[in-house]
This record gives structure tokens, C-alpha cells and sequence, in this order.
């Protein structure tokens, strides 16, 4: 059904008026003011608990955002999405990730497709793989258990089986080490293969449609690599691949019962889930990696069933949309408070901008609102020493998400405290701020000459109402971080219903591609370009010279 443009709706003109009455709101006077917005503008869900109360928003916020969540059809479309409808409109697919996550025998027919049958059956091999791996019974050409394994990959085949095998570090198998490559930049396979042993590496091509020109580059390269000590009846016991094209598979050389299938309604960035998890489960073992899908099914079932204000995907969305629209923020810091979560900021970048970073309707028309915000981060606490500057006392307001564990999965004395109470402190100070009056008391209690005080007040005082999320866990274990992954995955879904946006698909990515094939071809041929403008005409004849010399 084609939606209304957002500003032509009664619910957000109504938000509209709303933000005029809360513009000059502070996050401080509405601390003081309900003793009881912590219990009441926080949620429980899967394993994780939201506080959303640190947003400059009030109940009413609340309701009319959700007001906005229904008038644009939230539910309808959800249930859309699960049920298997083509909600992927300009690609004509289904989006259903979700089935990857379903327990076994839950029966799912799509297209006449038994969708349950098909994704245990893949995992049925996964497992059997996985396990003679991990037992030191699949063998090497030389009769050596693996002790590496690569993930070649990019994009949705690499970001999320990378974040998540960092993320269950602490579940590792002993003996397997995981390298992933995903640049076409030669830089990052030679410091991959400077350690390795043909003997005991194993390769995961890992494609949707290994066609991806990095990729294959790449694993044209380890293929090389391996055959300077290997032979070519060896490659079976050395590459495996994860595609859903069985052709392009073959035509590579990696045999058809080496290829761990999945299907054309998985999207690359909610793939992790699917065969591409698959160096996930091998290092955690086949075990966790179901527990890893079942906190993600456990986040689908809230998400499905949970009314839209106590649902967590649905709140953190309508908070962001929120700062996105009333607030002016144009991009959201994602800060975990976990080393392990390292990578997990540069996997929602994948996910929230590759699905909502566009600019007109499902309908084709030019939004009329500002749509997904820049996403980045960085670990706490390494990022107040870096950026929290800016955030605290620069001229954006940037709304962070603070993401932490209650425990930890180490034993050393003296750190998790320290790091929770550092990732506590910056959400109140955020919040709090200090004022003048605050910077000029402190400064006379350490008995500084008036005049000096004058100078240093501005330089000293913090503005404050900075809204920010802290999500929290008790660990971070397979369950929590699935949960946590589809809770950003469903966040990123309701915001494109919200925006009314083709969040499944990615013609973004396109022209690059076609380019840099184009300028490949005259890099290594001995034609002058002369066709493009002058800058870059002039950056290829610099690389060429560059050759030459
Ligand atoms: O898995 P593939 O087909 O190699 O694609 C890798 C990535 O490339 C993209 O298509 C973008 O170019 C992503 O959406 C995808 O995750």
C-alpha cells in the first residue's frame, strides 16, 4: 500500500507540535521533576534491558511516537516480514531472515517451500562439519588436524561472522585460530597468509552470489597460495564455500558437497545467522551457535508479540527517530562498554546504513524528512580518550548507545567496575552536564582569582541533555548477542517502515563497482584514460606512472 509522505500525516504533525512544546526541555529537570522515569522508560526483553530514559522525551513522547508506529502500518508490515510476504519490493523477495532462527520442526511452507525443512537440513550439515573440524578429524593433505581457518568475505559475509567470533572470544576452541579477509587491498591477505601452513589452513569462500569482486580476487589468491605446496586433488579438504550459487561455486572448483547453501531471501547483512555464521560456529561449536540463533528467535517472538510500547526493537527505533527528526542529530554513537563487542559498531554501520541510508519512498518519490543517521563507534572506555570531547562539549548532538555486561566473562581483579562505572558516568554526564553556576563554585572553592574564573567558566561548563541508551545484559554469552543483533535488526526495519524506505535492498553500492572495473582495466592495460574528468584522469596516470618508474 503506497504511504502518505511522513510530514502530510496527522501523527507526525501531531509529534511536530509536540517537539515545538519540548524544545526547550533538559534532561536534568526532567530527572528532578519524575522520581520514577528510570522504572518507567525502561524495558526488559531477551536477556537485555533497555533504558531509554536518559532521551529528552516524556511519556507523552512516547505514546505519540507510537501513535506514528501504528498510522504507518509497524505491525501490518511486521507481520508482512514474518509471514514471507515480497517486502523486498524492487528485488521481488521475501525477507526472512527469521526463518534461519526458528527452531526445528516449526512448520513454515513459503512458495510451496518448506523453508523449516530446508534451513535444518543446512544446519544438520553445519553441524556435522563443524564437528569433525573441531575434533581434529577433518585432515589436512598432509594427515595434519586445521588449526586456521579463513573467512574470505565482504560486506554481510564478513562483517557480522567477524564481530561475532571477537564478541564469543571467551568461547573459543583452543586449537582453532580464525582470520578473516575481506579487502581486494593485497595488504590484508599477505598478513593473513605470513603466518599460515597449507597443510593445516582451511578456506571459507563466503559469497551470496560469489560474484563480489573482492572475493573472488581473493580467493583466486589463496587458491594460488595453497597450490605452491598443495595440488589440486588436495583443494576439497581445504576450501569450503557458503553461496547461494551453486554454479559459480563449481565453476570456481570447490565441490558442490563443500558448499554450504543458503537462499535469495537472506540478505548479506542479515546473514550471519545462515551458512554464513559458519566460521562462527566452528569456532564456538555447533552447540553455542544454536544458542546464539536462539536468542535471536527469543528477540523475534518479543518483537512479533510484545505491544508496541513495551517492545524493545520498537522503542530503541522510535527514540532514534525521534533524535533523527526533533532533535537534529544526524548521526548515533554506538559505544560498547565490552572490548569483545569491538567490532560491533562497524557491523551496525553495515546493517542500519546499507538498509535505511536512502532518499525516496518504496513509492519513488523524494523523502520528505531527514532519513538514517551516520553510524559510528568505538569501544568504551577507549573512546573518551578520543571523541567523547566533541560529544560532550561540541556543537552536534550526537545520541549514543551504551552497551554493556553486568559481569564479565574474565577473572581480573579491579576492571569491571571500573569500566561500568566509566560507562555509567559518561550517560549521567551526557545527561547532566555542568553548569555555570557549577564550574564557578568548584573553581572558588580551590580559591582561583576571580578573573581567572571569568575565563575558565565557558571553557569548564558542560551543556548536557544529550540523550543517550544504555542496553545491558548480565553476559555476553551466544544468547545475549543474538538477542542483541536482532534487536538492532528489527530497530533498523521499524525506522524504514517509519521512513517508508526499501530497507532490503542496496543499489547504493552499484556505481563504484561498475567504475572501478572500468578503471581497472585501463590500470592494467597500456591506454591513457582520457574519459573521465580531469581529477580523475590524472589519479590513474599518477598510479600508472607510479608502475612504471
Ligand atoms: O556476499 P556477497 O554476495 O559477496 O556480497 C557482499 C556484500 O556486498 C554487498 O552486496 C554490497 O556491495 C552487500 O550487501 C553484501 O553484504
Amino acid at each position: 500500500m503506497r504511504q502518505p509522505l511522513l510530514t502530510t500525516t496527522a501523527a507526525y504533525q501531531a509529534l511536530q507540535s509536540h517537539a515545538a512544546d519540548a524544545k526547550d526541555w533538559h534532561l536534568r529537570d526532567l530527572f528532578a521533576a519524575e522520581p520514577q522515569r528510570f522504572p518507567t522508560l525502561t524495558v526488559d526483553a531477551a536477556g537485555l534491558f533497555l533504558d531509554y530514559s536518559k532521551n529528552r522525551i516524556s511519556q507523552r513522547t512516547v505514546e505519540l511516537l507510537t501513535d506514528l508506529a501504528r498510522e504507518r502500518g509497524v505491525e501490518g508490515q511486521r507481520d508482512a516480514m514474518f509471514s514471507g510476504e515480497k517486502i523486498n519490493l524492487t528485488e521481488q523477495r521475501s525477507v526472512l531472515h527469521t526463518a534461519l532462527r526458528m527452531p526445528r520442526g516449526k512448520q513454515f511452507v513459503v512458495d510451496g517451500q518448506d523453508i523449516n525443512g530446508d534451513v535444518h537440513a543446512v544446519l544438520d550439515r553445519i553441524k556435522a562439519f563443524t564437528d569433525r573440524v573441531r575434533n581434529g578429524n577433518w585432515l589436512g593433505y598432509s594427515g595434519k588436524p586445521i588449526t586456521d581457518i579463513v573467512n574470505i568475505g565482504i560486506g554481510g559475509s564478513d562483517l557480522g561472522p567477524k564481530m561475532a567470533v571477537l564478541a564469543l572470544r571467551s568461547y573459543a576452541h583452543p586449537r582453532l585460530k580464525m582470520h578473516f579477509v575481506s579487502n581486494v587491498d593485497g595488504h590484508d591477505m599477505d598478513a593473513v597468509l605470513t603466518n599460515l601452513n597449507q597443510e593445516t589452513t582451511l578456506f571459507i569462500v563466503a559469497s551470496k552470489t560469489f560474484t563480489t569482486a573482492e572475493t573472488m580476487l581473493n580467493a583466486q589468491t589463496a587458491r594460488r597460495w595453497f597450490l605452491c605446496e598443495g595440488k589440486e586433488e588436495d583443494l576439497a579438504r581445504h576450501f569450503v564455500a557458503v553461496s547461494t550459487n551453486t554454479e559459480a561455486v563449481t565453476k570456481f572448483g570447490i565441490d558442490p558437497d563443500n558448499m554450504f547453501p543458503f537462499w535469495d531471501w537472506v540478505g548479506g547483512r542479515y546473514s550471519v545467522w545462515s551458512a554464513i555464521g559458519l566460521s562462527v560456529a566452528l569456532a564456538v561449536g555447533f552447540g553455542y551457535f544454536e544458542t546464539f540463533l536462539a536468542g535471536a528467535h527469543e528477540m523475534d517472538e518479543h518483537f512479533r508479540t510484545a505491544p508496541l510500547e513495551q517492545n524493545m526493537p520498537v522503542l530503541l527505533a522510535l527514540i532514534g527517530f525521534w533524535n533523527r527528526e526533533f532533535i537534529g542529530a544526524s548521526s548515533l554513537s554506538i559505544a560498547p562498554y565490552h572490548q569483545d563487542l569491538n567490532r560491533f559498531p562497524a557491523y551496525l554501520q553495515q546493517l542500519d546504513m546499507e538498509s535505511n541510508g536512502k532518499r525516496v519512498t518504496k513509492g519513488g518519490q523524494p523523502v520528505d524528512t531527514a532519513t538514517c543517521p551516520v553510524v559510528w563507534g568505538e569501544c568504551g572506555t577507549n573512546a573518551q580518550h578520543a571523541y567523547f570531547q566533541l560529544l560532550h562539549q561540541g556543537t552536534d548532538i550526537v545520541p549514543i548507545d551504551f552497551i554493556a555486561a553486568l559481569l564479565p566473562t574474565h577473572d581480573l581483579a579491579g576492571h569491571h567496575d571500573a569500566l561500568l562505572a566509566n560507562c555509567f558516568a559518561q550517560s549521567e554526564a551526557f545527561m547532566k552536564g555542568k553548569t555555570a553556576e557549577e564550574v564557578r563554585a568548584e573553581l572558588t572553592a580551590q580559591g582561583l582569582p576571580e578573573a581567572k574564573i571569568d575565563e575558565l567558566v565557558p571553557h569548564r561548563t558542560f551543556p548536557g541533555n544529550r540523550p543517550s541508551n544504555t542496553i545491558l545484559m548480565e553476559h555476553l554469552t551466544p544468547a545475549t548477542l543474538g538477542a542483541l543483533i536482532a534487536l538492532y535488526e528489527h530497530k533498523t526495519f521499524v525506522q524504514g517502515v517509519l521512513w517508508d524506505i526499501a530497507s532490503f535492498d542496496q543499489w547504493g553500492v552499484e556505481l563504484g563497482k561498475v567504475l572501478a572495473k572500468k578503471i581497472q582495466a585501463e590500470l592494467e592495460g597500456d591506454v591513457d584514460p582520457a574519459a573521465h574528468d580531469s581529477s580523475t584522469n590524472g589519479l590513474i596516470v599518477m598510479a600508472k606512472g607510479a608502475k612504471i618508474e
